[in-house]
């Protein structure tokens, strides 16, 4: 599979601080990919360095094997950010026309199809616009666009409980048929993870676990039982995450258990249960752990 973006050392620095640190990240062709961190983490200024609207103070970043350079806009991608620029005196359509001029495979049966399935007028103002229906217009662009690396910032910021299932619904059927990269950020973790294949969970500006959520899944559990015991079953194994619970002890564990592992948590008393992604993202990031 070939790489399609490749950020090697990245680092942005503000004065003294660093919203990006050293900062390595690969993603392949044909793949959705999960950007999640909590406020702070540094995902949008990663996503504007990728997207060129900013410059790294260090380190390099490469879009399908190309070096991207100060300045440039790479070709065939398309970002919808957080917040839209789009001008609140232009008329939906007129923001459409703008944004098929940047994308070769723009595809404007979709885009009219995706105007009504999100009930969108196209002769409305972008200022006539709610917040939801903005983002929308912004995801519009993303799908129709077809690029061969699409980003995506918060993109159901807004948008009631059907429209973000209609979203992800669509993002994933027209993936299916026009296999690209697509990467999301966002903190509704638990909603993309029914979409994605992959997460990179960001920290204080650096990857700090990037894997298949598949094995996310297989590898994250949750024990409960006395310390003494969740001690001695989990000496050796990675644990992310410990609290005290009741009178025992709770503990997050990352990798993979067999059948013997799991006999022996029976006969001490520990009880094992699966984490869902949103959960494992808390335990990790209060955890601090680095996972390689
Ligand atoms: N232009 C800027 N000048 C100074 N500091 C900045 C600037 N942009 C971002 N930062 C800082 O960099 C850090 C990362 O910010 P960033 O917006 O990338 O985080 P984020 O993960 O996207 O957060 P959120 O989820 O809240 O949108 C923050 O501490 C922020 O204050």
């Amino acid at each position: 599979m070939s790489t399609i973006l490749a950020c090697s050392n990245v680092t942005k620095s503000y004065g003294k601080n660093d919203a990006v640190r050293n900062l390595e990240m690969k993603l392949h062709e044909h793949t959705i990919c999960g950007l999640l961190g909590r406020n702070g983490a540094g995902k949008t200024t990663l996503l504007n360095m990728i997207t060129g609207s900013i410059f790294p103070s260090n380190g390099q970043i490469e879009i399908a094997g190309s070096r991207l350079k100060k300045g440039e806009t790479p070709q065939d991608v398309c970002y919808v950010r957080e917040k839209n620029l789009f001008f609140g005196s232009a008329k939906v359509m007129e923001i459409l026309q703008l944004a098929s001029v940047f994308h070769k495979n723009w595809d404007w049966p979709f885009a009219h199809k995706l105007l009504t399935t999100f009930n969108l007028n196209p002769n409305e103002k972008i200022r006539q616009l709610s917040r939801g229906m903005e983002s929308l217009v912004g995801n519009v662009i993303g799908l129709a666009s077809r690029a061969s690396l699409t980003i995506y910032d918060e993109p159901v910021l807004g948008l009631d409980v059907l429209m973000r299932e209609r979203f992800y619904r669509i993002l994933v059927e027209d993936y299916a048929e026009y296999p690209r990269t697509i990467l999301l950020s966002t903190h509704l973790i638990d909603e993309i993870a029914m979409v994605v294949e992959k997460v990179y969970i960001m920290d204080s500006g650096s990857i700090l676990l990037h894997d298949e959520v598949d094995n996310i899944r297989d590898h994250s559990h949750l024990l409960m039982g006395d310390r003494e015991s969740v001690d001695r079953f989990a000496n050796g194994k990675q644990v992310i995450y410990q609290e005290p619970y009741g009178k025992g002890v709770l503990a997050a564990l990352y990798g993979a258990l067999g059948d013997a592992d799991k006999q022996q948590a029976h006969k001490l008393g520990i009880t094992i249960e699966g984490l869902p992604l949103q959960k494992f993202f808390s335990y990790l990031i209060e955890g601090g752990q680095r996972i390689e």
